[in-house]
């Protein structure tokens, strides 16, 4: 119904609506939206799923990424994660996450990787004691140890809370739609498949976050008041704990406010980590000419007598990790995302020449940003060393050549925990897995 109704509402104005058959969106994707957009200028319409989408070349990334007043971020996600009724619910979410993360998290990087670096290089240790691992569960498991140290504590960290955790935060990412492509169901009839996704995921995942991780939380934030004397959180619960409590007590309320935005956290920093971790390995595993520079970076950060990491100097080992560094960023370039970011119009907007109504998708096309010659000189080739030399650009920084983390006011609040976790993450495997092999 949605898709008829807007169809209807399209004005004289707007960008070519380009028919691109649904088994090449969903089979090949970015062939066939790069193939619509050189043919047809830099903003077309696509309907997929049922609904008519907004796709930009890259002259048109930085006005979609950057305009907050007519492209508004929170809207879009609302949708994406068809939650559209309960917009007014994101406005206020994503500000509070934000704000979580720059101010809870970011200045509290080095201790923050300290204290996950024991649970890679245990990790690391157990799973090179098998024969063959699956590198997603590995990581996966891993990332979802140590978000729980950081989100939680020390103390929450158990097999029943890791499954908790890492079904949420895989359950909530597939909520975005990005398996829809491999259920019929979903191809064909969306708003059927998003309601049965919603249903399953609230009475399995959400459920277990709620009955399992939500008690012990409850007794955490009630067991004492929350009063700031001097005293700093140690982890994102308490920080909430702080901020959220009247008179040092948090009520019901805010405690379901607080377990929503931990459940955000998860989602918006697990499956991300994992993934760009396995693509890391992956690349490194294709690409030996580049194990030895990194194996010396990574040695040069060992202790040379007991040939491991030192928690306490992890931070540092990380900055001075450069060439693991480039090559993190040149995986995120050459990963292959398509649409990874987006935004809704607010009203009626020009574009590209165009018009795009108001309350449309519009997604800028990563591919075309970073395979683009313009911007990166033989772009489908792998070369790390780009990023080095006098042209060096640490691996999180964004501009509208490099989007892996969105761009501007929205852009990834969590993209330093991302990097250097990886980063971390990756010292200590690359320890575990030369000990073994020497
Ligand atoms: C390699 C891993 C990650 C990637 C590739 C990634 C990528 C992104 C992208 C593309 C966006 C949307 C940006 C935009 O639309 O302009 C985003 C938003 C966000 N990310 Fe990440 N992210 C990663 C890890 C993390 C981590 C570890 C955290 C949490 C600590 C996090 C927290 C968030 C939040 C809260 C938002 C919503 C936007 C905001 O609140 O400003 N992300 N991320």
């Amino acid at each position: 119904f949605r898709a008829i109704f807007k169809r209807r509402e399209l004005r004289g104005n707007h960008p070519p609506i380009i028919d691109i058959p649904a088994s090449e969106i969903f089979n090949n994707p970015r062939e066939a939206y790069e193939k619509a957009l050189k043919d047809h200028g830099p903003v077309i319409g696509v309907r997929r799923k049922g609904f008519l989408e907004f796709i930009v070349d890259p002259t048109l990334v930085q006005t979609v990424l950057t305009s907050d007043q007519s492209f508004s971020f929170e809207e879009a996600m609302a949708t994406v994660l068809h939650l559209r009724p309960f917009v007014s619910f994101f406005w206020s979410f994503f500000r509070e996450i934000d704000d979580l993360v720059q101010n809870g998290i970011n200045p509290r990087m080095s201790n923050i990787l300290e204290r996950i670096c024991p649970v890679f290089n245990l990790s690391a240790e157990k799973s090179i004691g098998h024969g063959t691992i699956d590198m997603f569960e590995h990581a996966h498991t891993s990332i979802a140890e140590a978000m729980i140290i950081l989100i939680f504590g020390e103390g929450y960290v158990n097999e029943r809370n890791i499954r908790v955790v890492t079904n949420v935060a895989t359950d909530i990412a597939g909520l975005t739609g990005m398996y829809q492509n491999s259920s019929a169901l979903g191809r064909h009839f969306p708003t059927i498949w998003s309601i049965c996704t919603w249903v399953k995921v609230i009475c399995t995942s959400i459920l277990a976050f709620f009955r399992i991780i939500g008690p012990q939380v409850w007794r955490q934030i009630r067991s004492r008041r929350w009063v700031e004397d001097g005293e700093k959180p140690t982890n994102v619960l308490e920080y909430l704990s702080y901020k959220h409590a009247k008179n040092g007590t948090v009520s019901p309320t805010a405690f379901l406010w607080i377990m929503s935005l931990l459940m955000g956290i998860i989602f918006a920093s697990v499956h991300q980590t994992a993934s760009v971790v396995v693509w890391v390995v992956f690349e490194l595993a294709t690409r030996p000419e580049y194990l030895k520079q990194l194996r010396e970076e990574v040695h040069s950060n060992v202790d040379p007598v007991t040939n491991s990491l030192d928690p306490s100097n992890i931070g540092e080992a990380v900055q001075k990790a450069t060439w693991l560094d480039s090559f993190i960023r040149e995986v995120l370039r050459t990963k292959g995302d398509t649409l990874s970011t987006c935004r809704m119009t607010t009203a009626d907007t020009p574009l590209g020449g165009y018009t795009i109504p108001k309350g449309f998708l519009v997604f800028p096309l990563a591919t075309l940003v970073h395979l683009n010659p313009v911007y990166h000189p033989d772009p489908p080739v792998f070369r790390p060393e780009r990023w080095q030399g006098a042209d060096a650009r640490p691996a999180v920084m964004s501009s509208a050549s490099y989007i892996p983390f969105g761009l501007a006011r929205w852009s990834c609040p969590g993209k330093i925990l991302a990097v250097s976790g990886a980063a971390d993450w990756m010292l200590c495997f690359s320890i575990y897995t030369d000990s073994r092999l020497s």
